[in-house]
């Protein structure tokens, strides 16, 4: 296992907001986190990032306790996309090179610029390269700090609502290329989303949040109408489209 939460407790200011949450990845593994709105998702992958330190529980990198890691370290195996970023006055090509920074010793080499070059190519950014942030639309904003945590090389990805602000195309580029990204480099990725059908078609295993602790973990066989019902409080039909499972909400 790549990454191991075990028994993570959180509570802002006294309120509990995450209760003995359980839940191991593996590499290559893409994991979404479901839930409601309030359920503690962000919460999470922000535990998972040491932003937040739960005050129980713990989590391994690779064997090692997340906690004890210093930013450093945390920089040179787990990426993070959070729900919110800000542009700022950097172009593109630059904003996706500070991914590289944990892996820099003095000045980028040759390889940091290729795995940049790269990666701009996978998410079609190339010809926005030159371009700064705040020209940007909230979509291709969005590509780019995803481009920033791919070309971060992490062992652990994590990504807070990566498809909000793009059109379907885009939604689905963006998640093919994680699963790319997880599959190829062996690396796990734990992605938090509100589109059903998008983590049934892309993701590998699935967190079911509610009541703030786990609902269900598992692979597709957790899916199923009774536990989204469960989840969303919504009647759902689990139908497949050829290969692909959906989830249709039913009329009430
Ligand atoms: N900084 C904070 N201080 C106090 N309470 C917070 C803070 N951030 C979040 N909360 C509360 O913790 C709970 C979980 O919030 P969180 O953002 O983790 O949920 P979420 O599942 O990601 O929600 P959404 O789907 O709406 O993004 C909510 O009740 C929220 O109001």
């Amino acid at each position: 296992m790549i990454l191991t939460v075990d028994g993570v407790e959180f509570s802002y200011n006294g309120h509990p907001v995450l209760r003995g949450i359980n839940f191991a990845v593996a590499r290559g593994e893409v994991v979404s986190i479901l839930g409601n709105n309030g359920a503690g998702k962000s919460t999470l992958l922000k535990c998972l990032n040491k932003i937040l330190k739960p005050q129980r529980g713990s989590v391994l990198i690779e064997d090692d306790a997340l906690y004890r890691l210093n930013r450093l370290q945390i920089a040179q195996r787990v990426g993070y996309v959070a729900q919110k970023y800000e542009s700022t006055r950097f172009t593109v090509f630059d904003a996706v090179l500070l991914g590289r920074k944990p892996h820099i010793k003095w000045e980028a080499t040759a390889k940091d610029l290729e795995i940049v070059r790269r990666v701009l190519k996978q998410l079609g950014l190339e010809a926005f390269s030159l371009r700064y942030l705040d020209e940007l639309s909230g979509g291709e904003l969005q590509k780019v700090v995803i481009a920033r945590a791919l070309a971060q090389e992490p062992r652990v990805l994590l990504l807070d609502e990566p498809t909000s602000n793009l059109d379907l195309k885009n939604q689905l580029e963006v998640l093919k290329t994680v699963r790319k990204a997880a599959h190829e480099q062996n690396i796990a990725a734990v992605v938090v989303m509100h589109d059903l059908n998008l983590a049934l078609r892309f993701s590998d295993k699935f967190l079911l949040l509610k009541n703030k602790t786990t609902f269900a973990c598992g692979g597709m066989e957790i899916i199923t109408p009774e536990n989204i019902a469960g989840v969303y409080g919504v009647p759902v039909a689990v139908e497949k489209m050829g290969a692909v499972p959906v989830i249709v909400p039913l009329p009430v």
